[in-house]
């Protein structure tokens, strides 16, 4: 179909059109002919026919209650009709671009400033990611983070061609000879800085269980199979799920333990060259979808990890959490499940170690991804301060306003700069040295950064009011934010925990002979 020609109407001829049956508003230097719509507008058809409203420049009322994007919908789009002769539109598009809202971006992707870690390959690589993130996850994102289906199956494959999948388990030998976001770096330069681009770009989208839905349950199901796995089994397995034709969740947690996790009561018992498995696992991410577990099994007294391929004997069903079915969390259960004894990841009873060994990793991931998202609610806040007039001025006229943003600025740039810092420790240390000298770091600043998280989400809900309470409309991400920020805090360890291992690994290093 020809696109519509767009005519140019001058603002005494909209002004004509300022009654029921016939109504023109003017948003952005833009014309829509809302007549028809009017009966339809989910904020009711008076509001369109006020005075100051029809017919006029509804500018400044239309973004006090709607999100731009509204105006990008193609059904809504189609109401432009023209745009007003001499004036153009100032309001800038949404889309891949770095956001000029100042603290919306990570100081090294802003304006005038500049990163010690950082370096071009970064920026080729950020480009790239984002436009990936914007044109092919964002819009699957919004969709299944409201009906509650599996993240879409083209995406999944274009994460696999693209080689986000495997990027997302860091850097190794897994991505050699691959070809990385259509070939912009190439796996020798890929570090722990190219793959927090990519967990920060995914948080981007605002849409937390979605995340979790977008294969969360490999970036922390299939290392064990990498770093322990026999070369049979990697053979087997690694390929297809790398591909995105495979899944693959962790299944450690149970009813009895979490972050316990010496308390998991799952066990194995061996009969000849088989493992028997019984026993329950819950909260597993991706769990309802996955064709493959990492388990974790109790054998005698001590652990050991053990993968285990969907089969009868098993069920996974899905457990309704304050978060979007999509993230397919379920409760796993094994009623004499036979597999391989060639199965077991690692040595049987070191399975301690093979857990342990996954958790920095997956505590960074959860923590970097939780501290974008909590930036996004920082750009959301400014915005909105800046757009919704209360009390005759706008909001961030407000002194008490503006105290929560400073705090809301202060706590994620903390984060951020203590996050940053810490990648470049991994950089530069090898895997045994992370465990070694920052594990308690990373559970110190993930603990940090939920902590402060769920401070913005209650600012950030009085900042929004009403809208913050929610699902659609101005304060979706908010809303969004407010209800599963709790996540990054629990998954990989709850806040108590991980500030405890945290001081206790400190303790554990204080020189013996040192005094006040
Ligand atoms: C092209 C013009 C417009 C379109 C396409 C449009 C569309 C929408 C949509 C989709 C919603 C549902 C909430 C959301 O998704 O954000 C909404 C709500 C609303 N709209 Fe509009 N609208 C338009 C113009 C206006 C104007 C000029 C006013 C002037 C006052 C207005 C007042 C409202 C109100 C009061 C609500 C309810 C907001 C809430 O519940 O918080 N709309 N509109």
């Amino acid at each position: 179909m020809a696109a519509k020609q767009l005519k140019e109407f001058t603002v005494e001829e909209v002004e004509r059109h300022n009654k029921e049956g016939d109504v023109w508003v003017i948003i952005d230097a833009k014309v829509y002919d809302v007549s028809k719509f009017a009966n339809l507008h989910p904020g009711g058809a008076a509001v369109l026919y006020v005075d100051g409203i029809a017919g006029k420049d509804a500018t400044q009322a239309f973004f006090g209650l709607h999100r731009q994007e509204v105006l990008h919908r193609p059904q809504y789009a189609r109401l432009q009709i023209g745009t007003i002769a001499g004036e153009e539109s100032i309001i800038k598009p949404l889309g891949a671009a770095v956001s000029e809202v100042p603290y919306a971006e990570p100081t090294w992707l802003s304006k005038g400033f500049s990163s010690p870690y950082y370096k071009e390959s970064h920026r080729r690589f950020h480009d790239a990611v984002r436009k990936f993130v914007t044109e092919v996850v964002y819009p699957d994102a919004i969709e299944c983070e409201e009906n509650g289906k599996r993240i879409s199956q083209h995406v999944v494959d274009k994460m696999g061609e693209t080689n986000i999948i495997a990027m997302r388990l860091g850097p190794g030998k897994h991505l050699k000879g691959r070809t990385l976001m259509g070939g912009v770096i190439t796996p020798e330069e890929f570090d722990y800085f190219h793959e927090l681009i990519i967990h920060s770009e995914l948080a981007r989208c605002g849409t937390r269980g979605y995340m979790d839905g977008l294969l969360a349950g490999g970036v922390i199901g299939l290392p064990p199979v990498l770093n322990f796995g026999s070369p049979e089994i990697q053979a087997k397995i690694v390929p297809d799920v790398l591909a995105g034709k495979k899944f693959i969740s962790l299944a450690i947690s149970e009813a009895f333990a979490g972050s316990d996790v010496s308390g998991i009561q799952t066990v194995a018992h061996k009969e000849g060259d088989e493992w028997v498995i019984s026993g329950t696992k819950k909260w597993i991410t991706n769990g309802h979808f996955s064709d493959y577990f990492t388990v974790a099994c109790k054998t005698g007294s001590r652990y050991t990890v053990i993968l285990v391929p969907r089969q009868d004997g098993m069920s996974t069903k899905p457990i309704k959490t304050a978060y979007s079915a999509t993230a397919g969390t379920a409760f796993v259960t094994f009623d004499k499940v036979r597999v391989p004894v060639a199965n077991t990841l690692g040595k049987e009873g070191d399975g301690m170690k093979v857990i342990l060994s996954n958790f920095n990793h997956e505590r960074w991931m959860i923590l970097a991804m939780s501290l974008r998202t909590q930036r996004l609610i920082v750009e959301e806040c400014l915005l909105w301060a800046q757009q919704r007039k209360v009390f005759g001025k706008s909001l961030n006229g407000q002194a008490v306003v503006r105290a929560k943003l400073a705090a809301m600025i202060a706590r994620v740039e903390a984060g951020q700069n203590w996050l940053e810092n810490i990648t470049h420790q991994m950089n530069n240390m090898s895997y045994a040295e992370q465990s070694d000298k920052i594990a308690g770091a990373i559970g110190l600043l993930k603990a940090f950064a939920t902590k402060t998280g769920r401070e913005t989400a209650e600012d950030s809900t009085q900042i929004f009011g009403g809208r913050a309470i929610t699902r659609t409309g101005m304060g979706k991400l908010i809303e969004n934010y407010h209800r599963t920020s709790p996540y990054d805090a629990i998954l990989g360890g709850s806040e108590d925990v991980l500030n405890d291992l945290g001081v206790r690994q400190a303790l554990k290093k204080m020189p013996k002979n040192a005094r006040l």
